[in-house]
């Protein structure tokens, strides 16, 4: 590891530990992935620029990442308190379409939001109903020590472990969400780690056990999987911080019952705060969230929802907006505008050590402070009094951290055209061209005319900007 020391908020114990990886120079981290029944929506997708920042800012120190993200295609149940119907048999009825179809479906957009986001792809993408067998044998190894059966399930009695639910502090019968669901249950917070399937019930995805046909429980495959991949006790598990109050502890119930100590499975557990719209976390069970999509719809790029994100610490809720999301298109614009004019002037030269490298590592070593290391960015790019060789050298460095594909974003790739609009880029440069050499002939009406005509559809010119910007899509 180069430069300043790395520290990292753990939510386990609630305070921020200088960063030792189990192993030198290699970072093994798990991130809880999404439950493919439906669009990612952009707060789900925070969750993954945070993840994405966390191994980039990693790599940028110089570990070696090993990163796997799984994707729930079963078990996660409409209620997180252990109660409802599985999520993807809800979606496939739904849309009277196969759990196969609906998983494949979402996969896939999934990816390539990911993508869009220029977030780096995993190891591997773990897929929990490839994992089912090894469910099984995790379950069958806790079961005699740890569960007992319903005629629901196989549920893990919480208190077969020490000081169970410390990761949420807030654990008690009367708890938010703890409500006991289901008749039997020893605790409230007692959950399955096999749900039989009852009998008569129509479910598209079950499998035998020897508890009976059935499905797993969503706890039990992020378990399975990290330690399938990455190990008994590997160095950080990221998720969002709904996941800190359920489905961590249950995580962490079974890896110790598993492995027999107080090993949590995980060295750090990180969490990144929500993405907040009016009525509290934007969510899908709640309705009115927005996809990725439908920003690219408007004419919004992706990467300016991941500057957005990196504008607000990942510990920090994050608002969404209409405004937010324009401001945070407006800072890229302004920075691939500035980058392009020094990409026409210099190649990048190469730095290895330079006083506004040393500000971004450390923005981004204390707890991965992106809003500080975009200041210094920022700087970067702006300081006149740096070669622009250099200055290039420097701002591809920090955007190998921030993922923002500054060093090659032109303005081009930035206008993207809104799904209603009623030209697209040739047109309006052909029109933009036929407005200069009537500017040029002095025929001002007729450029004042083109002018207004662009205006009617939503394209605003920009005579004299300072950023040589002549045109850009009016997002309002
Ligand atoms: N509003 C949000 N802001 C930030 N992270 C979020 C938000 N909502 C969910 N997440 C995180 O997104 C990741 C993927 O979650 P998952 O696909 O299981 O979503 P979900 O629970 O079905 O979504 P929802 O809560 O909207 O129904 C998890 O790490 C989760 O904690
Ligand atoms: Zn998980």
């Amino acid at each position: 590891m180069t430069g300043a020391p790395l520290t990292f908020y753990d939510s386990y114990t609630r305070e921020l530990r200088p960063f030792v990886p189990i192993e030198p120079g290699k970072v093994r981290i798990y991130s809880c992935g999404p439950t493919v029944y439906n669009y990612a929506h952009l707060g789900n997708l925070r969750a993954y620029v945070f993840t994405d920042t966390l191994s980039r800012t990693l790599a940028f120190k110089g570990f070696a990442v090993d990163h796997i993200i799984n994707i729930t295609d079963v078990g996660h149940l409409t209620s997180d308190a252990d109660a409802g119907d599985d999520k993807m048999e809800a979606a496939a009825r739904a849309q009277a379409k196969s759990i196969w179809d609906i998983a494949a479906h979402y996969t896939e957009a999934f990816k390539a939001n990911i993508r869009d986001l220029n977030i780096r792809e995993p190891r591997l993408w773990s897929v929990a109903t490839d994992h089912i067998v090894e469910m099984i044998d995790f379950a069958k190894t806790i079961a005699p020590g740890h569960c007992y059966e319903l005629d629901s399930g196989l549920y893990f009695d919480v208190e077969t472990v020490p000081d169970y639910g410390r990761l949420a502090r807030s654990v008690d019968d009367e708890g938010e969400g703890r409500i006991d669901a289901v008749a039997g249950k020893r605790h409230a917070q007692d959950f399955a780690i096999w749900r039989k399937s009852t009998p008569g019930e129509q479910r598209q995805m079950e499998w035998d056990s020897p508890w009976g046909p059935g499905a797993p429980g969503w706890h039990l495959e992020c378990s399975v999987m990290s330690r399938k991949y990455l190990g008994d006790q590997f160095d950080i598990h990221t998720g969002g911080i709904d996941h800190r109050e359920i489905h961590h502890p249950n995580e962490i119930a079974q890896n110790q019952a598993h492995s027999g100590t107080p090993c949590t499975g995980a060295n750090w557990w990180m969490h990144n705060n929500f993405l907040v719209v009016r009525n509290g976390k934007m969510s899908k069970s709640q309705g009115g969230f927005t996809i990725l999509a439908s920003i690219v719809d408007r004419g919004i790029h992706p990467l300016a929802y991941r500057l957005m994100c990196l504008s607000a610490h990942y510990r920090s809720e994050l608002e969404f907006s209409g405004e937010n999301l324009v401001a945070a298109l407006t800072r890229l614009r302004r920075m691939v505008i500035a980058v392009s004019q020094l990409r026409d002037r210099a190649e990048p030269e190469a730095v290895d050590a330079h006083p506004l490298l040393d500000a971004f590592d450390a923005a981004l070593a204390d707890d991965l402070n992106t809003p500080k290391a975009l200041t210094v960015l920022d700087q970067a790019i702006a300081d006149k009094k740096l070669a622009p060789g250099l200055r290039l050298g420097l701002i591809a460095r920090m955007d190998a951290a921030l993922g923002l594909n500054l060093p090659t974003l032109t303005r081009a790739d930035l206008r993207l055209r809104p799904a209603d609009a009623l030209l697209d880029a040739a047109a309006v440069e052909a029109r933009m061209a036929e407005r200069k050499a009537a500017r040029a002939a002095k025929d001002f009406a007729t450029s004042d005319a083109i002018r207004d005509e662009l205006s009617a559809q939503g394209i605003e010119i920009m005579d004299g900007d300072p950023l040589g910007w002549d045109w850009a899509i009016r997002i309002d």
